[in-house]
């Protein structure tokens, strides 16, 4: 087994990695090594023994699934060197990097079912086809999937469903997307994370639970559920939903999603609150480095403020800053209306103290960015991968010539009853907001003073932030990355913006010790003193 023994000493962390021989993962002993939960180094000088070849996937499906791309140092993708220059170029020379589990860290899994009822393939893409890869070892998914996939399989086989046919547009099964819940407060907190139960929705090639195939859907339902369900000796499924989807394009999900078996509700618990997602809703992959992420960015937070979540999916960032940091007001804008939801089911049990504003609003944040803007000390984004809206980049970007068109808007249209509103998406938003807590203390003119921007697409990141900075309204205060793919090429990145232009690293002062008149000192790096030494 391979294991990484993390020390942190004071001033840079250490790791060591050893390499055992008493487990290398089988399909029957599924329990990845269990890493220390959380490592965070500085990510500017590497000590020679974080480059150990030991922290590697040796996972037998590298190479022909499409899913990791690195093998070796898994606590540290090759882009942690890239990142750090990049962010001492533009003056953060304290950027650190956290890396939490790095085998069975993917609580979220959507995969490809193909290949035929007697010999199913669960698994990704290869590279730059659409040839499924069986990947029932994946090192990269919490085990607790590779063993529900494996259910899933016996249920195909047994029960005769087909997977699905590209081509012909034949077959049953499409995908299957695997969730997993570590949730669960009988048990000890150190039980959590393995024992977590899986939701699985099935992606099925019909219109609805009515066609002529759902006898099947419901008895391989009621297999995973016999099988895998609360009353079986293995308990591994959390529960069982149905998604419909006919169509010939690439879209994975169709839009109409059917609870079949087991509990409704899905919770987790992330940045100090219980959150609720259905299937149908974003989620993050790499559940304990989000709530890391998650603890780091509330910091940048003053308490009281009045924070703008802009690419919110479920408000989960957003509605755990109103539960640890106490806001005025919390605005999330999402253009997936299904994570409404779960924005609601998270909202009822936000703990009683939390007495602010909060919204979320079924919205494109690309049209009229300005209106979201107004009124909030801080704003988050959160893009896919391919970055802001060049609107809202715009918008960010010349937010200190804003502030006479900002006059002009008495208040957010998005939020008021003006009932010669004609713009649609302002009218579906409208339909869509829901509102908790008082609007009285909404809005002000006031422009964001802080950015705090969440990227998982290191390249669009770049070209965002150089924008960004371009016009000077904005300066780089702190950067932090986030392992939350090992075994790939990503990081995730936190990065905090301050308006304005910032005060420069100062450089390190050389203070000339004062010889003494009777004394002679030589001449000696020790007296060499910078103001951050201690
Ligand atoms: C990386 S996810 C982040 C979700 C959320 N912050 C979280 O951590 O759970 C990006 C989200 O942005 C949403 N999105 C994409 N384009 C958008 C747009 N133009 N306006 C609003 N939301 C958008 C997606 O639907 C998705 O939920």
């Amino acid at each position: 087994m391979l294991q990484c023994y993390f020390t942190a000493r004071s001033i840079s962390p250490f790791i060591s990695c050893q390499l055992s021989t008493t487990s290398v993962r089988t399909h029957s002993s599924p329990s990845p090594p269990s890493p220390p939960p959380l490592l965070s180094f500085s990510a500017k000088s590497t000590p020679d023994s974080l480059s150990s070849p030991a922290c590697a996937l040796q996972c037998t499906h590298f190479q022909s699934c499409s899913g990791c791309t690195h093998e070796f140092d898994l606590h540290r993708p090759v882009i942690v060197e890239e990142a750090t220059q990049f962010f001492n170029n533009l003056g953060v020379s304290d950027f650190t990097f956290d890396s939490c589990k790095l085998w069975g860290w993917r609580c979220r899994a959507k995969l490809a079912v193909r290949g035929s009822s007697t010999s199913p393939m669960i698994g990704l893409y290869q590279e730059g086809t659409h040839n499924v890869v069986d990947i029932p070892d994946c090192k990269a998914h919490h085990p607790n999937i590779n063993a529900a996939v494996q259910l899933l399989k016996r249920g195909i086989t047994e029960l005769n469903v087909e997977p699905y046919d590209e081509d012909q547009g034949t077959g049953d099964l499409r995908y299957v997307q695997m969730a997993v819940t570590t949730y669960s407060t009988s048990l000890p907190s150190s039980e959590r994370y393995k024992n977590g139960k899986i939701q699985i929705a099935l992606v099925w090639n019909s219109r609805s639970e009515t066609s002529q195939n759902s006898d099947k859907l419901n008895a391989l339902a009621n297999f995973l559920w016999k099988n895998g369900g609360a009353r079986s000796n293995t308990h591994l499924v959390h529960s069982v939903w149905a998604n419909f989807q006919t169509s010939s394009n690439n879209v994975i999900f169709g839009n109409r999603w059917r609870h079949l078996l087991g509990e409704r509700d899905f919770w987790e618990h992330v940045g100090g609150i219980d959150i609720c997602l259905t299937p149908s809703s974003f989620g993050q992959a790499n559940t304990q480095a989000f709530d890391s992420l998650l603890r780091k960015l509330q910091k940048y937070v003053p308490y009281g403020a009045s924070v703008a979540d802009l690419y919110a999916g479920a408000g989960v960032i957003g509605l755990s800053l109103a539960a640890t940091r106490k806001c005025r007001f919390v605005k999330c804008v999402e253009v997936n209306k299904e994570s409404k939801l779960s924005f609601e089911k998270t909202v009822e049990r936000l703990p009683d103290r939390v007495d602010g504003s909060i919204s979320w609003h079924h919205a494109d944040t690309s049209k009229d960015p300005l209106t979201w803007l107004v009124g909030s000390d801080v704003v988050v984004v959160d893009p896919p991968r391919k970055g802001l809206d060049a609107s809202l980049a715009d918008t960010l970007r010349d937010i200190a010539s804003l502030k006479r068109k900002v006059k002009s808007l008495s208040k957010s249209p998005h939020l008021t009853d003006k009932k010669d509103e004609k713009r649609p998406w302002v009218l579906r938003a409208k339909e869509e907001t829901v509102q908790i807590g008082s609007t009285a203390l909404e809005p002000n003119h006031s422009l964001p003073q802080t950015l705090i921007y969440i990227s998982c697409g290191w390249e669009s990141f770049k070209e965002d932030c150089k924008m960004l900075l371009s016009s000077n309204a904005w300066h780089l205060a702190k950067a932090h990355g986030f392992n939350f793919f090992p075994g790939t090429q990503s990081i995730e990145v936190l990065a905090i913006f301050k308006r304005g232009q910032g005060v420069p690293q100062k450089k390190k002062k050389v203070l000339k010790k004062k010889k003494k008149p009777t004394v002679r000192v030589a001449s000696s790096p020790h007296i060499r003193l910078s103001s951050s030494s201690k």
